[in-house]
């Protein structure tokens, strides 16, 4: 792994960080048939304030809703969490085709694109920088999208995107509900992992929701005219912003759901 020490002891995280390359590193396939239930695995609780979404932020890897995150008015708890954690933002991956786009796998299958929705422990931690650096410091929930039915909570957001085409752009954007984006059944899979982008830290509880949501193909086709390239650069399509599966290692993927 090129991964230089240098890097590691950046002035930004005064603690060493843990080294990719590590033990939990995100993301993975799920192999349905290798998964546990756990009888003792709680319900996830979601209450977010739709007052609190800030705007979109096209971060040159993705394009990130942004949530103020001072209070704990967006919360998620319950789950496999000990404590309650705060949403801070959620963003997406995708591919250039609908045969791939997700950075989780179940049983090898790829769906054309994943959200994710992530949230800091602010019980424990002061703040989100010192979060993403501990075992227990962010929660992410991920879900798949697949083709289909045309998503009217989505719409809104794709209607705002031509406004971030270019990496280093925000727009406002200061009512939305992301629970519209979450699938009503309640079953999902949880284990130990990492980010899927620098700094990698393996610092999250992943809880992946087993029911995928449909979105139709104008709403993906709305993701993939985004731009990973500055305005003025020779432009590249923002597409297939996912990281290669990671080796499960010795971890267990819980279910909560027989
Ligand atoms: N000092 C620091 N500021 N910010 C950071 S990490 C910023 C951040 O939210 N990164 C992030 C990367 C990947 C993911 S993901 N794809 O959900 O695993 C979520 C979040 S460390
Ligand atoms: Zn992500």
């Amino acid at each position: 792994c090129s991964y230089r020490l240098r890097d590691a002891l950046h002035p930004l995280w005064q603690s060493p960080l843990t080294i990719p390359g590590g033990t939990r590193q995100s993301p993975i396939n799920i192999q349905w048939r290798d998964s546990v239930y756990d009888p003792f695995l709680k319900p996830l609780k979601i209450s977010y304030d739709p007052t609190t979404c800030l705007h979109i932020w096209n971060n040159g890897y993705s394009f990130l809703v942004e949530f103020d995150d001072s209070t704990d008015r967006s919360i998620i708890v319950g789950g496999p969490l000990e404590n309650q954690y705060r949403l801070k933002q959620f963003h997406f991956h995708w591919g250039a085709i609908n045969e791939w786009g997700s950075e989780h796998t179940v049983d090898s299958k790829f769906y054309p694109a994943e959200l994710h929705l992530v949230h800091w422990n602010a019980v424990v931690y002061p703040t989100f920088e010192e979060a993403v650096m501990e075992g227990n410091g962010l929660a992410v929930i991920g879900v798949f999208l697949k083709l289909g039915a045309h998503h009217e909570g989505l719409q809104t957001l794709v209607d705002a995107l031509p406004a971030v085409k270019h990496k280093d752009t925000v727009v406002e954007f200061d009512v939305f509900d992301p629970s519209c984006l979450i699938p009503s059944c309640p079953d999902y899979w949880t284990y130990a992992g990492s980010l899927t982008t620098p700094p990698l830290t393996e610092s999250v509880t992943w809880i992946i929701k087993k029911q995928p949501i449909e979105v139709d193909e104008n709403q993906l086709e709305a993701f993939r005219m985004l731009l990973f390239t500055s305005d003025g650069e020779e432009e590249k399509r923002m597409v297939d912003n996912f990281r290669p599966l990671q080796p499960l290692m010795n971890r267990t993927v819980r279910s909560s759901f027989q």
